[in-house]
């Protein structure tokens, strides 16, 4: 991304009826039908008072919905989407588990109360991470193709700074590129009804990116309705959380529900650091996965795997936050668009990045906090990256002595999962292990 790029500004309106239900995959229709699914839902989009906005933008939106293929909302978004649309606007503190629409959720809230006649920004959407901010992008083009609104990013990179102040209706980007824009008068806050922190609790946490949103916080109108999503909000951001977010409706999740059934979890118990190495090596040649994402701890491990694996015959390619923008940009659109199969990276891309073809996750590294502690939450994040909206996947953890096994058991008690032993010398009985789990 060079610049910040707006919506093409003429769009087709229309109110056409949504596509048939028979459109969708079998598979999901049976999640979306059973109760215990986190994807369950009772009711269709059109009966989640969507039609209630004072706008008449709600037609065109539930086209854009039936478009992208999704016939019924999952749980969140039929629970969520009446809180988020209720007039008048009440905070949200939204929590479901990883790859079960969060996004549309809040998506969705955004276009709802922008008035595309007001040439102003009227909705600002904060993500960690700049492939997170376009992927949201994406959404948000797809399922507003049939409205007016105007959006558009902030983001680092060349030639990123606007000319003149920022007119697009939603602006989705990064806290240190949005406050910037802000400090510098390029984005105008005074107009903003939703303010959306994704992947919230990592937002407002101070040993995240805490400080660089409190400060964008504090420049909002005081009417705008606050909106919190995450899979997970550690004990620590849940009071920051009520603070940002002050007396917001609040969907939560039970520690125990917060594992996504259709991720099989494993680990591999290798002999040292250099096993693990060679461990790696072995499984991708002999197991052809579909696409898959090994996250490590250090942005230097990551590319001295990328070489060495590429040296082996294989076709990977590494994403780390030392890369410039446009090699980022490179590399996660080669990876979603299946050019590559193998991704090596590390946290920066552990939350919300959605690529349904990714079916295994291998930690080659157990996500420590800051203090070299297990992290339980960037864990979860991580494995969510597969057995996405009812898919299924599966992780494998790398474990080299006991300290990391140690790490490994208290993640594992912690969300109460079993993650079972998988050979490190039996690749045909890990084969047909891993088969079975996908
Ligand atoms: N109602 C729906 N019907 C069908 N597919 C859907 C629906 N809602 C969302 N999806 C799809 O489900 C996938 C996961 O959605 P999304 O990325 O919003 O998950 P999330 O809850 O934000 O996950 P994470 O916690 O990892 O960020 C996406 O591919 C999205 O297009």
């Amino acid at each position: 991304m060079s610049s910040p790029t707006t919506w093409p500004p003429s769009r087709p309106r229309t109110t056409a009826p949504p596509p048939a239900a028979y459109e969708v995959e079998v598979t999901l229709a049976d999640k979306q039908a059973d109760p215990n699914s986190p994807l369950y839902s009772v009711k269709s989009f059109e009966e989640l008072n969507l039609y209630v906005v004072p706008w008449p933008q709600s037609a065109p939106l539930i086209k854009g919905i039936y478009e992208m293929k999704f016939t019924k909302p999952s749980k969140i978004q039929e629970r969520a989407l009446p809180l988020l649309l209720s007039d008048p606007p009440k905070n949200m503190i939204g929590q479901s588990q990883s790859g079960t629409g969060k996004t549309a959720a809040f998506v969705l809230t955004m276009l709802t109360r922008i008035d595309p006649t007001v040439e102003a920004t009227q909705a600002i959407c904060l993500a960690p991470a700049r492939e997170l901010a376009r992927q949201i992008m994406d959404v948000v083009t797809s399922m507003g193709k049939y409205t007016d609104i105007t959006a558009c990013f902030a983001l680092p990179g060349e030639d990123s700074t606007p000319s003149g102040p920022i007119k697009a209706h939603i602006v989705i980007g990064t806290p240190g590129k949005l406050g910037d824009l802000m400090k510098r008068r390029l984005i105008n806050p005074s107009k903003v009804r939703v303010f959306v922190l994704d992947e919230a609790d990592n937002m407002i946490d101070q040993q995240g990116l805490g400080d660089q949103s409190l400060r964008i916080r504090a420049m909002m109108p005081k009417t705008c309705q606050i909106v919190l999503f995450s899979a997970t909000y550690a004990e620590r951001v849940k009071q920051f959380a009520d603070r940002f977010a002050p007396n917001a409706n609040q969907i939560s999740l039970k520690q125990e529900e917060l594992s996504v059934d259709g991720i099989k979890q494993f680990f591999m118990d290798c002999k040292d650091e250099s096993h693990k190495f060679d461990v790696l090596v072995a499984l991708y040649s002999l197991l052809t996965i579909g696409q898959s994402i090994i996250f490590v701890k250090r942005r230097d491990t990551a590319d001295e795997i990328a070489r060495r694996m590429s040296a082996e015959g294989h076709a990977v390619i590494s994403l780390h936050g030392k890369q410039e923008p446009a090699e980022r940009d490179f590399v996660i659109d080669s990876f979603r668009s299946g050019k590559s199969k193998v991704l090596i990276t590390t946290n920066v891309l552990a939350r919300g990045i959605d690529i349904l073809q990714v079916n295994m996750v291998v930690n080659y590294d157990i996500p420590l906090d800051g203090a070299g502690n297990p992290d339980p939450e960037t864990y979860l994040h991580r494995i969510g990256r597969t057995g996405r909206f009812g898919r299924t996947g599966v992780s494998i953890n790398f474990v080299h002595d006991r300290t990391s096994w140690e790490q490994m058991n208290q993640i594992e008690q912690y969300f109460n999962r079993p993650i079972t032993r998988v050979p490190t010398d039996d690749f045909e009985e890990l084969e047909r292990i891993l088969r079975k789990a996908i």
